[in-house]
Order: structure tokens, then C-alpha cells, then sequence
């Protein structure tokens, strides 16, 4: 692990999964086959284990994913003063010697800055001041992907409305409270002048958990209805919560005075199946003329992602039985050109945008992938070019003219960039190196052995990133454009075959 402590690690098959120098070596031109299970979902995971911290007795979550940024968020629940235990993927939080005192509670600065999940301990430990009669949280600025700006306003402004007092400063935010009240909160938010509001999924949550325990009844418009949302919500339904409208973006949440603990045997104290790992392997057999089935998520959870990648060919259907469907991918050949738009739940998610970019960028024509939730999401877009990839930018579309990839060397910037740039090495001809692969492991569980048992060929070399090759002359490398005149033909996904029915 290049970026993070050992520490994190919570075991060391992970430490051996990517290489110790967490650069990864990939032999492509090889389609993917067979079956892949995906693990529990970071997004969900990092809410229900910050959530744990709310309940009086113990909580225990199971299908905990083995992820540096769980690591790191139990090390972070660990300096708080809970006791938690770990036993692979099982793990028992104990909140009860978490009380404020003089000093503001403050998660580990270090840690926080390293993940964006952090965010996600603001509404519980607020909570829990209130829950001791006052007191006052200080979270240091948090990290995680290079997403463009990733502003935390509607968080802030949902314990102001609860009632909390909120002071910023250059490094981070203070927020302070003695009671919460039930108020009228709203969560959506332009992500830039001219787009369609946007609900904040973490915020959602964080404003879940300090509505919980909040004098009387509060009102959470424009919430977030992704699944992880939803999964938060379950659990704090299952300790005692009344919360509304799950899945809606309408929450009514009526305040309970305390949380009790959640047992591991409770249905919603299992971590859900992570529908963006799903969603990457799905792509990658895509991008590589492969065939595979994916288990252990819910399929209508990825309804999106199918279309998607049914408007570029593949073929996409549903197998198994009730509680045990899987997703079959094949990809019936070389993708054709598509247009996709990311959108809050059920539309497409924007953290598989990165990877669809590599699926065009194997494609026949020229493809269009808008990004309206981080319309600044691009730190793929400048890499793809190493793998010869023709790649354009007109505000916050990608426009990927594809072809056939040849190996290349980069450095991944960060998470699903470095999964777009891996399905790119598996799909091209020929060898790459990606430097900094470690970083797939803020959001893939063993995804180097997940691979090579799809037919992949990955090594962990003691390698280095070299120069950057030359751009293949004619292909054009990555270039930020004004608007263009586009060529080839695009499939757009109609919202038909993009509503979460088309699965379900
Ligand atoms: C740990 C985690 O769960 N991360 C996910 C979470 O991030 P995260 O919760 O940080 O992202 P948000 O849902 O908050 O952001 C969605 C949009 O709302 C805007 N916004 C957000 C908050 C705010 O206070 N003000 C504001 O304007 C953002 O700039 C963005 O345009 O949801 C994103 C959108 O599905 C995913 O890409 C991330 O993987
Ligand atoms: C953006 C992502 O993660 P984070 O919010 O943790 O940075 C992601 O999972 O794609």
C-alpha cells in the first residue's frame, strides 16, 4: 500500500492482492469468463458502521467488505473510544464509553483526509452529543476521489436546521449542539449553474441519523434513494428509528429519545452487495468481448448499468432464482458506440461513468458520456489516451471515439479511474503497468484474484511508471474541447430501457 498507513490493513491477503508496491501488471486481449461474487458495498458499509456509533448497546454488521476504507473506519470508531472486533467481514461495534467531553469530539484528521466516507460520522457523533446533553464534533476537511468540487453545504445546513450551530475554518468545520429538534431539511443541491438538482447520498444519510433522535418529527425533501441510503435507514429502523418513505425522496423521520443495539442475525444489519463492483465487472466482460455472470448483488440495483451496455450490444439478462438472481453479461462482440448520462438513483451512477469511458473507448464509433452529477469528474479522461484511446471533453461530456487499445503505463488517480484504466489494459493489446493500482482497493475487495479467476493475466511486478508513450499518431490524445461536431453513431439509452423495471 503506497498511499495509506499498513495499519489500515485489516488483513494481509489484501496487502498481497494488488502487490506491495500496489502497481499492477496486465497482459490484455484476453475476454473475461466465468462467475464473480461481489463483496458488501463500500458506500454502504461506511454510513452503517459511522450509524453503529448511535445505538446504546452493541451493533453487529455482517458482509462488512475487507476494504482500506472500512479499515480505516474502524480505526477511526476505535479512536473515538468504541470497541470494535473484527472477524472477516463480521464486526461488532460497541458505542457505549462514546460520550463527549470538554473537547470537541475529532475523528483522526490523517484518516479523514484519506476517505470521503468520513463525512458520514458528523450526523451520528452530533447525535450522540445531544444524546449526553451537548457538545461539539470537529471533522478536518475529507478526502476520497478527485471528483471536481464535493461541497458539504446541504450537510451543514441539515444540522443547522436540526438545531446545531456550525463554524468552518480553513481546515475543517466545528459543528456544536445541546438538543436537536425535527425540522424541515432539504438535500438537493445544483452540482453547477444550469443542471438539474442533485440529492447528496452521504448527506442524506448523515442527516438520517441526526433526525433520529431529534425532538419531534422532521421532514427530509430531495433525499437520496439510492440503495445505500436505504440500507442505512433499515438499520436505524432496526434499532428503534421511525423513518419513512425509504427509497423516496420524501423521508419523514419521527425522533425516539435512543437507538438499541442491532444484533448480526437481524436482516438489515447485512451490508448489501455493491452494485458499482457489480457494475465494473459487468463493463470489463463488456470491453472485453467476454461472457460472464456476476453474483451477489440485487440485479434491479444495476437495471441502469444494463442498459448501458445493452445500447452498446451486449446481451444482459437475469438468472437464478428469488433471492438468488445473477446477472449474466454476454458481450455478443466489438461494442458499438453509446450515449450515456449519469443521474441520482435510478438513473446511472457516476461512479461507473470512468469505467463505461474504457467500454467506449473499445467501441465502434463515437460515444457521448455526460457526467451532470460531478460534471468535473475527468481524471480518467486524461489517462485513457495512454492506452491510445481517442478522447475529447465538451463541458462535462466525454466524447470517446474508440478503437483498438495497446498496452500503455499510468499512474491511477483514484478509485473508479483506476478501475476505467484497468478494463482499458484488460482490453488492449499487448502489456500495461498501472502504477498506484492500490487505490482499487479503497473499493475492491481481492479484485487482482477476482480477475485472475475471470481468465485475467495480472502480475505485481516491483515496477515503476516510466515515461509517457508517444500517442499514436492520427488517434489524438486527451484534450479539453469546446463543443464539437460528433461523428459515428450513438445508441442513446432510452429512459425506458433505463428505468429500474428493465431488471427487476
Ligand atoms: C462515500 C460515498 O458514499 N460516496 C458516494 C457519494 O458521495 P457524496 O455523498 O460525497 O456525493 P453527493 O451525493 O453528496 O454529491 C452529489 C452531488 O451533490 C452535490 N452536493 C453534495 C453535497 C452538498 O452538501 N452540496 C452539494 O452541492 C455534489 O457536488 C454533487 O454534485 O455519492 C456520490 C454520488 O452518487 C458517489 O459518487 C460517491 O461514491
Ligand atoms: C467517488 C467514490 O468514492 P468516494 O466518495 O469514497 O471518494 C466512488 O466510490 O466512486
Amino acid at each position: 500500500m503506497d498511499a495509506f498507513p499498513t495499519a489500515t490493513l485489516r488483513s494481509m491477503k489484501r496487502s498481497s492482492d494488488i502487490g506491495r508496491t500496489g502497481t499492477l501488471a496486465v497482459t490484455g486481449g484476453t475476454p473475461l469468463r466465468g462467475r464473480v461474487r461481489v463483496g458488501g458495498s463500500k458506500n454502504a458499509a461506511l454510513p452503517m458502521l459511522a450509524a453503529a456509533l448511535l445505538t446504546d448497546g452493541p451493533t453487529t454488521l455482517r458482509r462488512v467488505p475487507d476494504l482500506t476504507d472500512t479499515g480505516l473506519m474502524l480505526e477511526l470508531l476505535r479512536g473515538l473510544g468504541a470497541s470494535v472486533e473484527d472477524d472477516r467481514g463480521t464486526v461488532r461495534i460497541d458505542a457505549a464509553h462514546v460520550r463527549p467531553g470538554d473537547r470537541p469530539f475529532e475523528p483522526s484528521p490523517g484518516r479523514v483526509a484519506a476517505m470521503r466516507g468520513a463525512v458520514c460520522l458528523l450526523g451520528p457523533l452530533l447525535a450522540r452529543c445531544a444524546m449526553s446533553g451537548g457538545g461539539s464534533v470537529r471533522l478536518a476537511t475529507v478526502g476520497g476521489c478527485d471528483l471536481g468540487p464535493r461541497p458539504i453545504d446541504r450537510h451543514l445546513a441539515a444540522f443547522e436546521a436540526l438545531g446545531a450551530t456550525v463554524a468552518r475554518d480553513h481546515g475543517g468545520v466545528t459543528v456544536s449542539v445541546d438538543r436537536l429538534r425535527g425540522a424541515e431539511i432539504y438535500l438537493s443541491a445544483p452540482p453547477a449553474p444550469g443542471l438539474p438538482p442533485a440529492p447528496t447520498v452521504t448527506g442524506t444519510a448523515n442527516a438520517l441519523c441526526a433526525a433520529a433522535i431529534a425532538d419531534g418529527v422532521s421532514v427530509l425533501h430531495g433525499a437520496a434513494r439510492e440503495p445505500e441510503v436505504v440500507a442505512v435507514g433499515e438499520l436505524l429502523n432496526a434499532a428503534g428509528a421511525r423513518i419513512e418513505g425509504l427509497g423516496t425522496d420524501v423521508l419523514t423521520v419521527t425522533g425516539v429519545r435512543r437507538l438499541r443495539g442491532v444484533s448480526g442475525r437481524c436482516p438489515a444489519a447485512v451490508v448489501p452487495g455493491d452494485r458499482i463492483e457489480a457494475a465494473t465487472w459487468m463493463i470489463a466482460a463488456a470491453a472485453t468481448g467476454g461472457r460472464i455472470v456476476v453474483d451477489g448483488v440485487e440485479p434491479s440495483e444495476v437495471a441502469a448499468v444494463a442498459a448501458a451496455l445493452r445500447a452498446s450490444g451486449a446481451r444482459v439478462s437475469i438468472c437464478g432464482s428469488a433471492g438468488h438472481r445473477s446477472i449474466r453479461v454476454d458481450s455478443c462482440g466489438r461494442p458499438t458506440a453509446f450515449e450515456v448520462r449519469s443521474a441520482a438513483f435510478p438513473g446511472l451512477p457516476t461512479d461507473v461513468l470512468p469505467q463505461l469511458a474504457a467500454l467506449a473507448a473499445v467501441a465502434d464509433g463515437t460515444s457521448l458520456l455526460t457526467d451532470d452529477v460531478f460534471p468535473d469528474r475527468n481524471a480518467h479522461l486524461s489517462r485513457l489516451p495512454r492506452f491510445h484511446a481517442s478522447v475529447e471533453r465538451a463541458g462535462a461530456t466525454a466524447v470517446i471515439t474508440g478503437g483498438d487499445l495497446h498496452g500503455g503505463e499510468v499512474h491511477a488517480p483514484d478509485l473508479r479511474a483506476a478501475a476505467a484504466l484497468l478494463i482499458a489494459a484488460l482490453a488492449a493489446e499487448g502489456s500495461s503497468r498501472i502504477g498506484r493500482a492500490s487505490v482499487l482497493l479503497r473499493g475492491y475487495e481481492r479484485p487482482a484474484e477476482k480477475l485472475r479467476a475471470l481468465g485475467a493475466t495480472l502480475g505485481a511486478p516491483n515496477w515503476r511508471v516510466g515515461k509517457r508513450p508517444a500517442a499514436r499518431p492520427g488517434r489524438g490524445g486527451w484534450r479539453p474541447a469546446g463543443p464539437r461536431r460528433i461523428l459515428g453513431r450513438t445508441r442513446p439509452v432510452s429512459p425506458e430501457t433505463s428505468a429500474c423495471s428493465a431488471l427487476a
